[in-house]
């Protein structure tokens, strides 16, 4: 398979596969610039409570279109979708290509704005009534270099009736600081639209 069919909704049952029985061999679905990098990068974020959500293709409701997500679908943007049960946070750790180009050799900050949006509406849709984002602020703080591998993540900061306040971080595996965005979310009053 090569890294454009690499689509999440085949590649998680493969990486699962991998990490619970074949820890020292990477699936070959997996492209070799970045899957030894998620293979060191994965277990400490399970460690944090973390868990890999699979299956994404056979969502209902408001998730059954999911494959057709503009982040998710993305062929330059590769991403394993967590979360953590205790509090609803959201991990995704992406590898972001080489077609996501803004300025030369760095991520578009339109892509890395995508990126946290999707992330942060996964925790608020996955944590409670569908909602959806009506105001984004975002804060760039380091260009992303292309061909490397990112965690973003989201989480609800406060629910008050039909808006939600919500936070997101996009980073480097070592900690370092790339976007960080509050956003704030609504329930449509009326008809819930397909995602
Ligand atoms: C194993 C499984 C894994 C699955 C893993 C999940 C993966 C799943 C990934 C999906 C990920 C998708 C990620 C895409 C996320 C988007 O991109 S969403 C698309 C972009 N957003 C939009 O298109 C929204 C456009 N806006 C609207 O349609 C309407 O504003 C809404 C949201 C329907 C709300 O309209 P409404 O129901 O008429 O509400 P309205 O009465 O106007 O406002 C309600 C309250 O909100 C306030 N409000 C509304 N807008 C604003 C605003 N912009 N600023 C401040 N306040 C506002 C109002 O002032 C009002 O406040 P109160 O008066 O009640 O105090």
């Amino acid at each position: 398979m090569s890294s454009v069919d690499a689509h999440p909704t085949i590649v998680y049952p493969h990486y699962v596969r991998a990490l619970d029985e074949e820890k020292a061999q990477l699936p070959s679905s997996f492209p070799r610039e970045y899957s030894e990098e998620f293979q060191h990068i994965l277990p400490k974020l399970l460690q944090r409570g973390f868990h890999i959500l699979t299956k994404l293709n056979n969502q209902k409701g408001n998730l059954s279109n999911i494959s057709k997500n503009f982040v998710l679908s993305h062929p330059h943007i590769h991403v394993v979708i967590l979360r953590r049960a205790l509090d609803g946070a959201v991990i995704y750790l992406a590898y972001v290509g080489s077609h996501v180009q803004g300025p030369s050799g760095f991520m578009h900050g339109g892509a890395t704005a995508a990126l946290l949006d999707d992330c942060v509406s996964s925790a608020v849709l996955l944590s409670g009534p569908f909602a959806m984002t009506v105001q984004m602020n975002v804060q760039y703080r380091k260009p992303v270099p292309l061909n490397s591998v990112v965690i973003v993540e989201g989480y609800v900061e406060q629910t008050n009736g039909r808006k939600t306040v919500a936070g997101g971080k996009m980073y480097h595996p070592d900690g370092a600081l790339y976007a960080e965005a509050t956003l704030l979310f609504v329930r449509p009053r009326l008809v819930e639209p397909k995602m």
